[in-house]
């Protein structure tokens, strides 16, 4: 990271004596926000991070619609999910943002919420308030883990093939989903799933959706995913397939989320390997992120590390927390981020704009409430492509690389739990390399939680 020497009377002189620059960004730069964010240390000025700021939000806005729809399959209250949304973003952003300065948006993950759906609640058969409790613990595991700094020691002995299967397989699951949604990929009793109706309207309205996202993705517009929504929802109401409810009201309550987790019912042995995941995952999917974000920002040095990384990680956990207890799934940094990297962001000023955009649209809960599912379908299968990406990175000659690599992936989709696939890698990973005699390269804590996931399938599963 580039930091030329510099002092703020240096900069009230270069600001009067430089006719190009903008008289907000001179104010600025001899004010508050230049001290707190340290914009041109950073190369940045307030316009661009307000640029980027707007440039994040727009390419993350549509998790306010996506996850109410996904966390009410789990029976929970739409309105109040879509607020809880609204609110735990813009405070994650504005947290991140004050606190390690980086322009990194936080959100409930996708991936994360479908398995706490999906997996969790409708597959397990626990209520949403015992799943919820299971998220606000693992959120605690990964807050500790961030705090004892023991958190590069994990992400250094993981695997890297179990580091990239896990992302992979969420992808997948996420895909899933939205193939679902969409009723491309319906049940069958003979074959498990089958392709749906592809002449009915929400098979080719989702489809539709899919590749104007990714139509314009390639053209590099942020706002993708978004106009992707908006087109496939304004031409369900012409068709008559949702009814208008308005777009504009107060935000409804949040009373039937906030607090009603279940925290002592989640403390079951049963549920141990969900809150392990939630741990693990968070834990990937945050690091992942933040890395990738401040790796385009010039920020990390060669070991992937970056400035104030401990406080991104700790923000980052403790507005999980804060989620679960208000009513929603994990919370982790946003990839998405980079769009407003690509815009110039480089501190967490740009975050901070992203959060404040949140807040306005908590007014926007009738316009979330009329998205139907099948609108959401194309962004499902996107951030799928995206998460899945990674795969391409694995070593394909080596076989106790590529087995659990693809093991962990696929088991998440075909057995829709994000903890069926953590298991299956890491047990098939311990397996492999006894097996080829290479048990040196495993690391005793690989092994432990190999072992661990073991005594859960034959002593807790079984029974
Ligand atoms: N789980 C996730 N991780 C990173 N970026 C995301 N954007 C949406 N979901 C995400």
């Amino acid at each position: 990271m580039s930091t030329p020497s510099h002092t703020p009377h240096s900069d009230v002189k270069a600001a009067t004596t430089n006719s190009a620059a903008s008289s907000n960004d001179m104010l600025a730069k001899s004010g508050v926000l230049e001290r707190f964010f340290k914009l041109s240390a950073h190369n940045t000025s307030v316009s661009t991070e307000v640029i980027a700021g707007i440039t994040t939000f727009m390419t993350m806005v549509y998790i306010v619609f996506v996850n109410p729809q996904i966390l009410s399959a789990a029976g929970m209250d739409a309105s109040a999910v879509f607020v809880v949304t609204c609110l735990i973003s813009a405070i994650g952003c504005i947290a991140m943002g004050l606190i390690a300065n980086l322009p990194i948006a936080l959100a409930p993950a996708m991936g994360l919420n479908a398995f706490f759906a999906f997996s969790v609640v409708v597959g397990m058969g626990v209520s949403w308030q015992v799943g919820m409790g299971t998220i606000f613990w693992g959120a605690v595991c990964f807050a500790i883990v961030s705090l004892l700094g023991i958190r590069s020691w994990i992400l250094t002995n993981i695997p890297k093939c179990l580091r990239i299967g896990i992302p992979s397989g969420i992808g997948l699951l996420i895909a899933m989903v939205g193939f679902s949604n969409a009723g491309i990929v319906v049940a069958s009793p003979a074959t498990m799933i089958t392709v749906g109706d592809l002449s009915s309207l929400e098979c080719v309205l989702g489809a539709l959706g899919f590749f104007i996202i990714v139509i314009l993705a390639s053209h590099g517009v942020h706002s993708a995913v978004l106009i992707s929504i908006a087109v496939v929802t304004a031409i369900a109401a012409l068709m008559g397939d949702i009814e208008y409810t308005g777009i504009v009201s107060m935000p409804p309550s949040i009373s039937n989320t906030f607090g009603e987790l279940d925290l002592a019912g989640s403390l079951d042995v049963a549920l141990m390997g969900v809150i392990f995941s939630f741990a693990l995952v968070s834990l990937f999917d945050s690091s992942g992120t933040m890395i990738g974000v401040t790796e385009k920002c010039g920020f990390t040095d060669k070991r992937g590390r970056f400035p104030r990384m401990k406080q991104a990680l700790i923000t980052d956990s403790a507005t999980s927390v804060v989620g679960a207890y208000m009513g929603t799934s994990t919370v982790t940094a946003y990839i998405e981020s980079s769009a407003g990297v690509a815009a110039g962001g480089r501190t967490g000023l740009a975050a901070i704009v992203a959060g404040l955009l949140f807040i306005l649209v908590i007014f926007f809960s009738p316009l979330a409430a009329m998205v139907p599912g099948y609108a959401v379908a194309g962004a499902l299968v996107y951030v799928g492509i995206l998460m899945s990406s990674e795969l391409a990175k694995i070593d394909g000659k080596d076989l106790t690389e590529s087995a659990p690599a693809f093991i962990t992936a696929v088991m998440m989709p075909f057995t829709f739990s994000i903890t069926e696939g953590v298991a299956a890698g890491f047990i098939t990973y311990c397996v492999l390399k006894v097996g080829t005699n290479r048990w040196r390269e495993i690391h005793p804590g690989v092994a432990l939680v190999a072992l661990l996931f073991i005594i859960k399938f034959a002593f807790v599963d079984g029974h």
